[in-house]
């Protein structure tokens, strides 16, 4: 009988470094429309459909976080982990991302109770994001903490999105993109801890190709959102059966604006 050989993992420093390479080729600060939104290209609708259908994400990213903590047998991961929905939730001391992302969605003339109701997400929107919850759900805790390293590469996006916003649109103040500057200390500090725990965690070669897979996955689901907002609202601006149509969900005094 031979010995099978088993190639060695990569060392510490390699694996980050593979797994940065993969937000760097792939994350979707690359993305056409991104590029669009924070340069002041997107008409009003564009930036309202974005809204609409980013809030299913933003929605849906504690309800995930709560579908890992179920399945975390350690209660120092568990204690780690928590903050991530509180974040979002919020506390009694912290209105939290959901509401501050519905501020926002008020700044851009749209009826937040609509917003928060989730009609008009588009199908592929639902699609990606139901993935990705049903990744973390039934994968190894590995590839599940791995999936939320995209967000290494989040405090770039938000902070150019911060600047690009208040560069070119009329509804960006602080109220308004509060979400994104309170992720700029948030994130960091999940994600200190995230890769951390992933490079401890993925000690074989064979670990480290999946908490990578997963990282790539991930990249996917982002990007696959913001394919959907173009093909929807920018070209060819085919609006899917189900998906907002400008002027629905307005605000109520936009609504009777646009009803003159
Ligand atoms: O605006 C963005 O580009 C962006 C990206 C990501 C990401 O990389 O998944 C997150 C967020 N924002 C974000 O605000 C957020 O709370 C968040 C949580 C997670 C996650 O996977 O647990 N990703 C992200």
């Amino acid at each position: 009988m031979t010995d099978r050989v088993v190639p060695p993992p990569q060392g510490r420093a390699d694996f980050e470094a593979r797994l940065r390479r993969i937000g760097a080729e792939r994350y979707h600060d690359l993305h056409p429309f991104h590029a669009r939104l924070h340069s002041g290209g997107c008409a009003p609708d564009q930036v309202r459909a974005w809204v609409i259908n980013r809030y299913y994400y933003q929605s849906r990213i504690p309800m995930k976080d709560a579908a890992f903590m179920s399945r975390v047998e350690d209660p120092d991961l568990r204690r780690a982990w928590r903050s991530r929905i509180e974040d979002h939730d919020g506390t009694a001391a912290n209105e939290g991302g959901i509401r501050r992302w519905l501020r926002l969605a008020s700044a851009v003339g749209l009826d937040p109770d609509y917003v928060a109701s989730t009609k008009g997400v588009l199908p592929a929107t639902r699609f990606a994001v139901d993935a990705y919850v049903r990744f973390v759900r039934d994968k190894t805790l590995l590839e599940a903490v791995a999936s939320s390293l995209t967000e290494l590469f989040a405090p770039k996006i938000h902070a150019q999105r911060i600047e690009g916003l208040l560069a070119n649109y009329a509804f960006a103040d602080d109220s308004s993109l509060a979400y994104f500057r309170n992720r700029l200390t948030e994130a960091p500090k999940d994600v200190a801890f995230g890769l951390a725990w992933v490079l401890d965690h993925a000690d074989t070669l064979e670990k480290q190709d999946a908490a990578a897979a997963a990282l790539t996955f991930k990249t996917e689901v982002l990007w696959a959102q913001l394919d959907a907002l173009e093909g929807a609202y920018v070209t060819p601006g085919r609006i899917p059966p189900g998906g907002w149509r400008p002027g629905e969900g307005l605000a109520p005094a936009r609504a009777t604006e646009a009803a003159e």
